[in-house]
């Protein structure tokens, strides 16, 4: 082994901050969250909103990669792309998906599975339009996935849209909007020392509540 991948192989991290009850745990998954964001809030963790979000194509093959949580409620959780992206192209085919959320200054993970729907146009239109003008035209001149010959033809089309809708409304592209992923399964992970971690998991059950239990770490 080389003593880089040495040092990473030495690399660990004994978690001793906060642990997790189920006695605690609120019994509503969605009240959860919402104390854990708030606190992730306020330790000023970067981006609390970050999360990677999972698909996977029909053939199985997984991808992943990181999106920006916009809101949360009884629905489920939503977030905003490109519908004609790899991970929008996935999701038509396959609408099982799962988002993670990383808290490492917390010692603190959250995992959700569930299955993701459009929103309506109306509501992914009322977002497009709260965004900066600068993103509103990044979305029209990104078409999100697709080979770019360079960064030029990128910048070139970019400032084009800026010049035709400077000033103007921006309309938002069929393409893009929002999808809400509702949850069947939440998980709640406080890193614990001896790696003894705490593991909180929901389950939606079918008349709609919630059963929670411990997992093993
Ligand atoms: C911090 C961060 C936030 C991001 N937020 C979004 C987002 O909200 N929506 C989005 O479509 N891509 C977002 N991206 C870019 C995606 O990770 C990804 O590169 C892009 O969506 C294309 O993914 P795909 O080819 O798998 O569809 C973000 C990336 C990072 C690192």
């Amino acid at each position: 082994m080389s003593s880089l991948s040495q040092s990473i192989a030495d690399l660990r991290k004994n978690y001793t901050l906060q642990s997790l009850d189920i006695e605690d745990a609120d019994k509503d998954p969605f009240k959860q969250f919402k104390h854990w964001f708030d606190e992730a809030l306020k330790a000023e963790i970067p981006e609390p909103n970050a999360m990677v979000l999972a698909t996977a194509a029909q053939d199985g093959q997984p991808s992943a990669r990181v999106v920006l949580l916009k809101g949360f409620d009884e629905r489920g959780f939503i977030f905003y792309t490109n519908y004609s992206s790899r991970k929008g192209k996935q999701l038509a085919e396959n609408p099982l998906a799962s988002l993670c959320f990383n808290w490492l200054e917390l010692e603190r993970q959250v995992r959700i599975e569930g299955r993701a729907e459009r929103l309506s146009q109306e509501e992914s239109d009322a977002y497009f339009q709260s965004r900066p003008f600068e993103s509103r035209i990044g979305a029209l001149a990104s078409a999100q996935s697709s080979e770019v010959s360079g960064r030029a033809a990128l910048e070139q089309r970019f400032a084009t849209l800026v010049d035709e809708f400077s000033g103007k409304a921006v309309p938002k592209p069929d393409h893009w909007g929002g999808y809400v992923l509702a949850p069947q399964l939440i998980e709640f992970w406080q890193g614990r020392p001896g790696r003894l971690h705490d593991r909180i998991e929901y389950n939606k059950q079918e008349d709609g509540s919630w059963l929670n239990r411990r997992l093993c770490p």
